[in-house]
């Protein structure tokens, strides 16, 4: 159980891949407004295990809305509660961390309690899970939908000028959206490419994408790929689970956190610039700043508790940052870093 504090884009975190295993709680009350429709889709099956609200789910009223919320999650299965103190399960979620969860449909109100808490106790949880094969493509393919094409853009799009290999351990649709927009052709891989697979494309640049799980689960398979990447020189970014895996590619350590960070106003130092971002996240794990080989500096740091947010290799094109750049739902403060990465890859000609 994980609560987001996002107050937009419902439908984007439902279907972000990275909920896999996780019932979302929303602080926000009233969901359900601008209802749902085949744009914000995050991807085509949604993973996120439930989701819990405060109010019923509000009838929409938005010119975008196909699909009343309520229908939506029936037609895509996934069970929901509404009615529920959720400020009162947020601070029960805070205090004491995440906990396993089970919700139960009993109409005539015989359920076994102590079964079932035995059941929601037994699972083992995140930790150790490698949720990225469960959610990944199944097989290679070519992305070139942009923002601007998708809201039925017309004319011509300028060419793509870099050609990126985008290794898909649960990416979010937008992400691959940004990579697009900032010219690059996007082929994407499943997430157990090897790094032989992944330069036999010859790409100009690598990207690795966020998804759900325990980044050292995952890194089992990605961290041989990654490190082959790292040794041929090309620039490399990765988000989110991509970014704790290039971590521990380094040599790094990643955990998991108590709370976690899901929302979309979490203020994220740059500390190179001194800039402050407010940015979009969603993670239970972490980079522990600690582990940190000699070598890999600390880019950004969170201003809610000091985290790890932002890494980069020094005199090297890799790097990589835990929130999310592409938003979707979220502030856009952070897009820069897909233009530094086709920075990285125009400077290496
Ligand atoms: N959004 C992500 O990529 C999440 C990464 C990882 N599964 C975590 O929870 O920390």
């Amino acid at each position: 159980m994980v609560f987001t504090t996002g107050m937009t884009g419902y439908q984007e975190t439902l279907t972000d891949p990275s909920f896999a295993g996780q019932v979302i709680t929303f602080t926000f009350p009233h969901v359900g407004n601008v209802g749902t429709n085949v744009e914000d889709l995050e991807t085509t099956t949604p993973a996120a295990r439930g989701l819990i609200l405060r109010a019923d789910i509000t009838d929409p009223a938005n010119w975008r809305s196909a699909k009343h919320l309520d229908s939506w999650l029936k037609a895509n299965n996934i069970v929901g509660l509404c009615g529920v103190d959720t400020r009162a399960l947020t601070r029960r979620i805070r205090a004491k961390g995440a906990p396993n969860g089970v919700i139960v449909n009993a109409p005539d109100g015989a359920f076994d309690l102590p079964a079932l808490w035995g059941k929601a106790a037994g699972w083992p949880g995140l930790e150790g899970m490698d949720l990225a094969r469960d959610v990944t493509c199944a097989q290679t393919y070519s992305w070139d939908e942009t923002e601007w094409s998708l809201r039925g853009g017309y004319g011509r799009q300028a060419k793509p000028r870099f050609h990126v290999v985008a290794v898909d351990f649960g990416a979010k649709r937008n992400i691959l959206r940004c990579l697009a927009e900032t010219g690059c052709k996007v082929t994407v891989l499943p997430a157990e490419a090897t790094a032989e697979q992944v330069l036999a494309l010859e790409p100009d640049g690598v990207f690795l994408s966020n998804g759900p799980g325990d980044p050292a689960a995952t890194g089992t398979y990605a961290v041989p790929m990654i490190q082959g990447v790292i040794k041929s020189g090309k620039p490399l970014f990765g988000i989110c689970l991509g970014h704790q895996m290039l971590g521990l590619a380094l040599g790094a350590k990643t955990f998991k956190m108590d709370t976690g960070h899901r929302g979309a106003n979490h203020p994220v130092k740059d500390l190179e610039t001194g800039k402050v971002e407010i940015t979009s996240q969603n993670h239970g794990f972490v980079v522990d700043e600690k582990s940190l080989p000699a070598g890999v500096k600390v880019t950004h740091r969170s201003l809610f508790d000091g985290s790890v947010e932002g890494i980069a290799v020094d005199g090297k094109p890799v790097f990589s940052v835990q929130y999310h750049p592409e938003a979707s739902p979220g502030p856009q403060d952070a897009h820069y870093l897909f233009e530094r990465f086709v920075g990285l890859m125009e400077k290496r000609g």
